[in-house]
């Protein structure tokens, strides 16, 4: 790394040792300076003692003069003058000073951080140093705030929306006790709205919302709720521009603002499969110190017309027929989808019908790759000369049809359902299961909670495509598809009709992020748009 000028550089002591700390564009530093008799008591005051990762850029070493230690300026998230009076008044977090210290040294400023600690998780912490001087506390802190005040890709007006029956229903609980007082320590003024009923939060972000007085839009929710969040930003901003969201080949227009989300939902596969962990704590940090990441966004539409967009799961089949049965039992919380998911499991369904797709051959990488593409972690993806290559139709039965624009990890599957998609590239990958003996299909499944590859295996083919189409193989008319109406009565029909079908049902239904389609003939093209998430790392994908 270049040297950076330094911007200031003093002694100051740390609980009872004295540091040389220096502060330059990109680190903070601060070192011990060794002297003979060392402190008898308490430990310097550092915080990552109990065996965490370091921050971007930390490092403690120990050498001849004492321990070091760092944190990227984009990693503070905040800095105040400390009331030594009361800092030493023993409030249970503080250890007294010594006499002669808080003599010696009676002003004192703190500095809030980003602190990495273990599976992705982030925290807050704070080092207090001690100054000699007023007037030199004040240099720090004026210092490192004209510091971050610098940083531009941090938000300082948000707004929030908060369901409060997502997940657990533990939304505002979360917000309140966990993220707002780290939204209030960095400075961020927030607009919170507890939404009513669903849908609330899409349709304010699409009509009412005065987007311009805000540099971030943040969810505390699910999936479902960050759909929410992306239908009404991305459905006006395509008002706005005059695009036309039913036709499928129109160019989505990519909207200014970014997305964050605090997880409080009962899947929270976007978060997991973005930042690595459903933490809401970790989540509050990326939005504060401006993480971005741009993500792949798929249309869904059914005959010219818009029907949703998608981020993560498309599932006909298994997926779809888990999350129809969990939504009349959404009274069961999280635990729905463990219920309905045996349930549909013990059912066994297949699907016939035909699926045609546009391989992405233009890029190097494969939906078998043993890479993972998380925020932060980005694997660079290369555009290849030519692009070849038309589109390809399969026919068959399927247990389940998934096309998955990011590797839809989450808390049941650590790996997700496609462990290398990419979240920016531009592509989906197409998992299809054909009709196999129930042990198969269970082999498949749990092969989603262990090392082994769930595409290995003759019934599972995966593809990663721009776009693709599914017709259902009793599809005789469009007007015929509407699935609430006449699902039904095609179900007992093929059942006449068909006696060996072990009683399938002609139609699934689509799970779209977790939203039930209302039509099984769909038609899905996949872009790479910038509706970054506030809460993810700074490194941007190479998208396409
Ligand atoms: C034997 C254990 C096998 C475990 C296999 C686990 C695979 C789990 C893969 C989860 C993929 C989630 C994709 C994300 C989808 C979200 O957009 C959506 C909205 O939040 N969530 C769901 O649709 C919620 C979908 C939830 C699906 C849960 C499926 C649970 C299957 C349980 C099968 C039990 C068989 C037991 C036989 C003895
Ligand atoms: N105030 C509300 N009352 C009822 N439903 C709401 C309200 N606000 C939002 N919703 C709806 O609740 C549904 C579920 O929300 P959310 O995604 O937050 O939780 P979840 O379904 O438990 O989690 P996940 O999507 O991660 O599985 C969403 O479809 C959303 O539209
Ligand atoms: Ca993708």
């Amino acid at each position: 790394m270049e040297k950076q000028p330094r911007l200031l550089a003093s002694q100051l002591l740390l609980k009872n040792s004295l540091f040389e700390v220096s502060l330059n564009r990109v680190l903070l530093t601060w070192k011990e300076i060794a002297t003979k008799k060392k402190r008898v008591s308490g430990g310097i005051h550092h915080p990552f003692k109990v065996g965490f990762c370091f921050p971007k850029f930390l490092r403690r070493d120990k050498g001849e003069s004492g321990t070091s230690h760092g944190v990227s300026v984009s990693e503070i998230l905040a800095v105040r003058e400390l009331d030594v009076d009361s800092e030493t008044k023993d409030d249970g977090r503080w250890q007294k000073m010594p006499q002669k210290s808080t003599e010696a040294y009676p002003y004192a400023f703190t500095v809030s951080y980003v602190e990495r600690a273990w599976q992705h998780r982030w925290r807050c912490s704070d080092v207090t140093f001690h100054c000699l001087e007023g007037a030199l506390c004040q240099q720090w802190v004026q210092t490192i705030r004209e510091q971050l005040t610098a940083l531009t890709s941090r938000p300082k007006h948000l707004l929030v929306y908060i369901n409060p029956y997502g997940g657990k229903q533990q939304g505002e609980r979360i917000y309140e006790q966990k993220v707002a007082p780290l939204f209030t320590l960095a400075s961020i003024s927030t607009h919170v709205i507890v939404t009513e009923h669903a849908n609330h939060a899409r349709d304010h972000l699409r009509t009412e919302a005065e987007l311009k007085k805000y540099d971030g839009v943040v969810c505390v929710g699910g999936d479902g709720m960050f759909s929410e969040m992306v239908h009404g930003l991305v459905s006006r901003t395509q008002r706005d521009n005059g695009v036309d969201q039913n036709s499928p080949e129109e160019k989505l227009v990519p909207c200014t603002l970014r997305i964050g989300i605090i997880p409080a939902g009962s899947t929270d596969c976007i978060c997991y499969a973005t930042v690595g962990i459903n933490d809401p704590v970790t989540s509050a940090l990326h939005i504060i110190v401006g993480d971005a990441q741009p993500m792949d966004v798929c249309s869904v539409h059914h005959n010219n017309t818009f029907l949703r967009y998608s981020v993560s799961l498309l599932g006909y089949g298994f997926y779809g027929d888990v999350l129809a049965d969990s939504e009349r039992k959404r009274w069961m919380g999280p635990a729905r989808y463990d219920f309905s998911g045996f349930k549909t499991f013990l059912t066994h369904h297949y699907y016939e019908g035909t699926v045609s797709f546009l391989p992405a051959t233009d890029i190097l990488g494969t939906p078998r790759d043993k890479t993972r593409c998380r925020a932060g972690y980005h694997q660079p993806l290369f555009l290849l000369p030519e692009y070849k290559g038309g589109w390809r139709v399969i026919r068959g039965k399927f247990l389940a049809i998934n096309a998955a624009s990011m590797s839809c990890a989450c808390p049941r599957s650590p790996k997700g359902l496609s462990p290398a998609a990419h979240l920016a590239d531009g592509t989906t990958d197409l998992i299809l299961v054909r009709k196999c003996s129930r042990f198969n299909f269970l082999r498949h499944l749990l092969r989603h909670t262990s090392k082994y590859d769930q595409f290995d295996m003759n019934f599972v083919e995966v593809h990663r495509v721009r776009r693709f189409r599914f017709t259902p193989r009793y599809c005789q008319s469009d007007s015929e598809l509407d699935l609430r109406e006449n699902g039904k009565r095609l179900f007992s029909q093929i059942c006449r009709d068909h006696p060996a079908c072990s009683c399938s049902p002609a139609y699934s239904s689509w799970n779209c992020d977790g939203e039930i389609l209302p039509h099984a003939a769909i038609e899905v093209g996949c872009v790479t748009t910038p509706y970054n998430l506030l809460c993810k790392y700074t490194v941007h994908s190479e998208s396409i």
